[in-house]
């Protein structure tokens, strides 16, 4: 049994448009209701980093791509009211056919030892899924799945597991089933992931917990936290709310940039309570946060005491990462729709290595704003996709960050 099973049974009506093999079942638009950097010692999908004197970089001085989100098809069985790629279960024009995936995958080691992140849309609906992990797996690519874990059954689990994932990422987005299945749009979508993530468990297949954080499960924040830990997840990964997509009609479900900063705040703070690896991603403060914090603790950050955040960026939008779209548009992020170029025109290595934005998120002189001059711009750098969506270009500054760099400072 889940341990949420003591969740309260009556929540708000909900209008939910499907079920969760996809097909209509109640009318109308659905109410507004509610709805790694990993530590290095217990990273079993290896070091995103690299290995201890491998090369830094690669042979024309480009930084390394340490992960690329590949949204292998947008299709997808639920209806979240957050969806940045407003995913529907219809078949999307212009997906991949095996053999082009395969031909993109062959791709991959050339922009250095990336963790591939098969990601949609909902993954287990490519027909293909398993023979494409186990193709990547084959050619030593670390290979993790992001799946919304409805579809996640006895079977799935075991062919997930077999065909070499090494992590898979299951979103919970409230504690209980009725938050959860509101903010997803499908009545179910709670126990269903509960049962998927029991059989990752049957087959020995680590999985993390990804939550987007909203207004409206801010106050929900801890039980989440606490549900995570009691699932036995091995990392929980935060996602703050980017206003995009079917997201961008929840204006009013995006946080101030004070209650980020106390969010954040809490999370430093459960990082001491938790074997979890904790990560705030779309949330490129934390790292500032957690110099600040540290520096007032009187804590080094080092990997010792920090993992990989000791290391990392906040936003590693085409320095360190990258999205690859269904149709196969590179972005620096699933979040920011910028073409930075289309690797059925252009070898998908080409455009790591010049396209002209991923140039631009590698020079802090790009960068408009507060971001800009920052001190903590090469550990931060804003969300790209807040700045645009928020503030009209993706060099504009973080919209949702408080802190007022020193040489502004100086200069008032
Ligand atoms: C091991 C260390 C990991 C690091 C450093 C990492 C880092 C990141 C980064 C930088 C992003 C992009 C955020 C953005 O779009 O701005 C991201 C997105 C994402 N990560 Fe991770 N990640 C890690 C592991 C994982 C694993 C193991 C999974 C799943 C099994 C996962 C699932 C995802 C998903 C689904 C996205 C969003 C992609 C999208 O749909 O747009 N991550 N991660
Ligand atoms: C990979 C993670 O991205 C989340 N996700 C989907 N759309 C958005 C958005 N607009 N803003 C933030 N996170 C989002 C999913 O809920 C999943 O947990
Ligand atoms: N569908 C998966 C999830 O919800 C991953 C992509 S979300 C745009 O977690
Ligand atoms: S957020 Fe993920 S699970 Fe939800 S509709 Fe979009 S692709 Fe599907």
């Amino acid at each position: 049994m889940h341990p949420e099973s003591k969740a309260p049974q009556s929540g708000p009506p909900h209008h939910h448009e499907r079920s969760l093999d996809g097909s209509q079942t109640t009318q109308g638009s659905g109410h507004p209701t509610e709805r790694p950097s990993g530590h290095p010692g217990n990273l079993p999908i290896g070091h995103p980093h690299g290995h201890p004197g491998a090369p830094k970089t690669l042979d024309d001085g480009s930084p390394l791509c340490r992960l690329i989100a590949w949204e292998v098809t947008r299709s997808c069985n639920l209806a979240c009211k957050h969806c940045r790629a407003e995913a529907h279960m219809e078949p999307y024009p212009g997906e991949f056919s095996t053999e082009e995936a395969k031909a993109l995958i062959d791709t991959f080691p050339e922009v250095g030892d990336p963790i591939i992140i098969f990601t949609g849309g909902e993954p287990l609906l490519r027909k293909d899924i398993f023979e494409l992990v186990r193709y990547a797996d084959a050619k030593g690519l670390r290979c993790v799945m992001a799946p919304n874990g409805t579809l996640v059954t006895a079977e799935t689990a075991r062919l997930m597991k077999d065909s070499g994932i090494q992590r898979a990422s299951i979103s919970l987005d409230g504690p209980d089933a009725a938050s959860h299945d509101a903010f997803r749009g499908v009545e179910g979508a709670f126990d269903a992931a509960m049962r998927g993530i029991e059989h990752l468990k049957s087959v020995d297949l680590p999985f993390q917990i990804n939550t987007t954080v909203t207004r409206n499960n801010l106050g929900q924040f801890k039980e989440i936290f606490h549900l995570a830990e009691k699932l036995g997840a091995v990392a929980w990964h935060i996602f703050l709310l980017v206003p995009t997509g079917r997201g961008a009609n929840l204006g009013r479900e995006v946080i101030t940039g004070e209650e980020y900063e106390e969010v954040l705040n809490w999370f430093y703070d459960f990082r001491k309570t938790t074997k979890m690896q904790l990560k705030a991603t779309c949330a490129p403060h934390y790292l500032r946060i957690l110099r600040q914090r540290a520096k007032e603790e009187g804590i080094p950050v080092t990997m010792d005491n920090f993992g990989l955040d000791a290391v990392s960026r906040g936003c590693l939008g085409g320095t360190g990462f990258c999205f690859i779209s269904h149709t196969g548009q590179v972005q620096p992020c699933g979040y920011l729709e910028l073409d930075c170029g289309q690797v059925r025109n252009t070898p998908f290595p080409e455009i790591w290595k010049k396209s002209k934005q991923f140039l631009e998120f590698r020079d802090q002189k790009s960068y408009q704003g507060k971001c800009g001059v920052c001190e903590y711009h090469k550990v931060c750098a804003g969300c790209r996709a807040r700045a645009m969506t928020m503030n009209g270009h993706y060099l504009a500054e973080e919209p949702l960050c408080t802190y007022q760099p020193q040489k502004l400072r100086k200069a008032d």
